[in-house]
């Protein structure tokens, strides 16, 4: 490795004689004796008798299970090295610092000045820590500490590795005044190593302004703005990972979610957690979460603008809470030869108070029955009789009190509710009046009767609604923690259906508003934050680029006055200047001769065009005997090319990009705004290289 002068001390092997004196063979040595260690740890595990411990089968399948998934958890993947970095304290450590502080399982590291960062905690036969993970309080200098502020750390030690193996380290002295703080040579190479595969994770070179996100507590809700390539997906995950270690229990108990645009996307980012060593966390789109029936339908934008407003949450609650009849007759109980009268006045009073104390309408219809009851037994009690709970249960469960709960707060069928609020102009009239224009309700009405919610033609919005309206009835079970990526395309409603199941835990929401392609885009974080119910959420922004090379995004910035003129141009920190080009060609043989050229570098090439060009360059690719793929599918050493209609390219990468024909990018869209954000999406997903075809002249803001 080339060593600038301003650059920190970079190292590579002098030969393979492991010496004394060789520091790179000392850590190799250590690298042995850790993965040594590790297969020790996971021997001990896998030699765990459990058949005296368990008292039954079922106490002896749940420690099996547990024991399973730590041997898995103590794999070591051959392809990685179990540490990455090394810190060498000035001072031993406090042991609030400790690797499990602020998590469940304090261990005494702290007495130890050097230490080794990795994936996981590796310890000796003693106890003895060989490997520090890398979200322990101690680690945290590894990503933060600077010459300002070396954290107490005179030395911090990067490792550049192959495969398993370390190939070379890069020192920076912190506390050395005379030594120049400069970029790392290793975190260049990691961010240019060609991208083949799915998303890596980015654990060794998380950057201070990425790890105060990572770190941050599992209390508050953040929110992260950030262009493309800012590494908002990236940190989300590490995010993720961080905060199961330092709250394992209660997470383990709540449950954390990652929700992402579409099942390619997911996809994409699938491997970055397990790689991390969390295998629990569960991924979906916002679809998936609300799939209460089979959507098969799709919306004009206009309705589908509508449906997604907030105001809708308010005709659905009048909708819902509408079916609550305030009784006019008394309820009459008759037990052997006593009648027992409620009247009218006093079962109103009960609905009433039902009504203000704001729980869920079901919840409130399962409880009317019981307060009736209960005023039954009080004239019970009056009358000298002495009833008990099961008096009580029994009243509660007679024909007479079910007849009047079932007039007074008949159950509601959410989608029913929905699908007769888009069926019958006067029901929804009369539910949205003050709240939709006449127009708005137009817009949002079916032309055609529906027989039956099976029947029904659902569109993704609907679904949205219905999880709404079942809301209302059922309270949504609140997960410990919600990273939302992408969130930008959201609809009000969606991010409503979203902040729900984090009403008790907290979120993480990532996103771009110059991306936003929907009619319904967010316009600002604040908005989108009180629609998720977490107005007090705290809003940050990376501006760092660790994707697009400088001109490629220079380039597409020449859009941001047009689509996001609030928000700072993305800075790439990528030192190659990478390869650009804008080409016109004369058809599209053109674009395919682009690919095969572009497939002549090492990494992934994506050929990115508008959805209606697809085809026929689907068609091109095939004549031409290339093989390529959909997005989603992996890209391996034989097929390294993916035919990505623009519409799916949001939060993807490859290393070379051919852009086909940004005017029908644009025009792919239904209006230019939109047009505008979807061609900014499509140019900025190139790591190394992207070449521009067009064959009908370029939008005016390009150029
Ligand atoms: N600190 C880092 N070190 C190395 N690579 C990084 C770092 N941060 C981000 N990257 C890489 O940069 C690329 C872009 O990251 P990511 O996809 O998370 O960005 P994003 O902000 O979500 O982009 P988009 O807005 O396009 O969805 C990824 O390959 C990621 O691994």
């Amino acid at each position: 490795m080339s060593t600038p002068a301003d650059a920190p001390t970079a190292h590579a092997p002098a030969s393979d004689d492991p010496t004394a004196d060789d520091p790179l063979a000392r850590e190799r040595s250590h690298l042995a004796a850790s993965r040594s260690a590790l297969r020790a740890m996971r021997e001990d595990v896998e030699s765990l008798d459990i058949r005296d411990v368990t008292a039954n089968w079922v106490n002896a399948e749940v420690l099996a299970r547990q024991i399973e998934d730590r041997i898995k958890a103590l794999a070591d993947l051959s392809g990685t090295p179990l540490f990455f970095g090394r810190l060498d304290y000035l001072h031993a450590p406090g042991a609030d610092r400790a690797e499990g502080a602020g998590g469940e399982r304090p261990r005494p590291e702290a007495a130890y000045q050097t230490l080794h960062i990795g994936r996981r905690h590796v310890h000796d036969a003693d106890g003895d820590p060989m490997v520090i993970d890398w979200r322990a309080p101690v680690s945290q200098p590894f990503y933060r500490a600077s010459k300002k502020d070396p954290m107490d750390v005179g030395l911090r030690r990067r490792f550049g590795y192959t495969g398993g193996d370390l190939s070379a380290y890069e020192d920076e002295h912190l506390s050395d005044p005379a030594e120049a703080a400069a970029t790392s040579k290793l975190l260049q190479q990691e961010i240019e190593r060609p991208r083949v595969g799915p998303m890596r994770d980015i654990v060794a070179t998380i950057q201070p302004e990425q790890d105060e996100i990572v770190r941050s507590g599992l209390t508050g809700t953040v929110c992260v703005q950030g262009g493309p390539g800012t590494g908002k997906t990236a940190v989300g995950l590490h995010r993720v990972a961080y905060l199961l270690y330092a709250h394992r229990e209660r997470l383990a108990r709540t449950g954390t979610l990652v929700i992402g645009p579409n099942k390619s996307f997911l996809h994409y980012i699938e491997q970055v957690l397990p790689a991390l060593g969390e295998l629990t966390v569960r991924q979906a789109t916002v679809d998936d979460l609300v799939a209460h029936v089979e959507v098969r339908g799709a919306d004009e934008a206009a309705a589908a603008v509508v449906k997604g407003d907030a105001r809708m949450a308010q005709v659905l609650r009048r909708a819902v809470y509408a079916h609550v009849t305030m009784p006019a007759e008394p309820v009459v109980v008759v037990r052997g030869s006593r009648r027992w009268r409620v009247p009218a006045y006093e079962l109103e009073e009960i609905v009433r108070e039902l009504l203000d104390r704001g729980i869920r309408y079901g919840a409130a219809r399962e409880a009317l029955p019981q307060r009736i009851a209960h005023a039954v037994l009080v004239q019970m009690e009056r009358a000298g009789e002495a009833p008990d709970d099961r008096v009580q249960d029994a009243v509660a469960r007679n024909a007479a009190v079910k007849a009047a709960v079932k007039a007074i707060w008949p159950p509601v069928d959410p989608a029913k509710l929905v699908l007769r609020l888009l069926t019958d102009a006067e029901f929804l009239a009369a539910h949205a009046e003050g709240v939709l224009t006449e127009e708005e309700r137009a817009t949002i009405l079916w032309d055609r009767p529906v027989r039956s919610v099976k029947a029904a033609r659902w569109s993704a919005a609907d679904a949205v609604l219905i999880d709404e309206a079942t809301d209302l009835v059922e309270r949504t079970h609140s997960l410990g923690h919600v990273v939302l990526d992408e969130a930008q395309d959201l609809s009000p409603m969606q991010y409503r259906a979203v902040g729900r199941r984090c009403t008790t835990g907290s979120a993480t929401v990532l996103g771009d508003l110059a991306q936003g392609t929907t009619p319904w885009a967010t316009r600002t974080w604040q908005e989108a934050l009180a629609h998720l119910g977490k107005g007090e959420g705290v809003i940050e922004e990376l501006t760092a680029g660790f994707r697009v090379p400088t001109d490629v995004i220079a380039y597409a910035s020449r859009l941001l006055p047009h689509i996001a003129p609030d928000l700072t141009p993305v800075a790439s920190v990528r030192e190659n200047p990478g390869f650009f080009e804008v080409r016109t060609s004369e058809s599209d043989a053109d674009v395919v001769a682009a690919c095969a050229e572009l497939l002549r570098h090492e990494g992934s090439t994506g050929l990115i065009a508008a959805d209606a060009r697809v085809p026929a360059l689907a068609g091109a690719l095939t004549a031409a005997g290339l093989t390529y793929l959909s997005p989603g599918q992996e890209t391996t050493a034989e097929t390294r090319l993916t035919l990505v209609p623009a519409s799916l390219a949001k939060g993807l990468e490859y290393d070379y990009v051919v852009l086909d024909e940004p005017r029908a990018v644009v025009d792919g869209e239904p209006d230019e705004r939109t047009g505008l954000r979807r061609l900014y999406v499509s140019l900025t997903r190139a790591v190394s290289g992207l070449i521009v075809t067009h064959t009908t002249p370029l939008p005016a803001q390009l150029t």
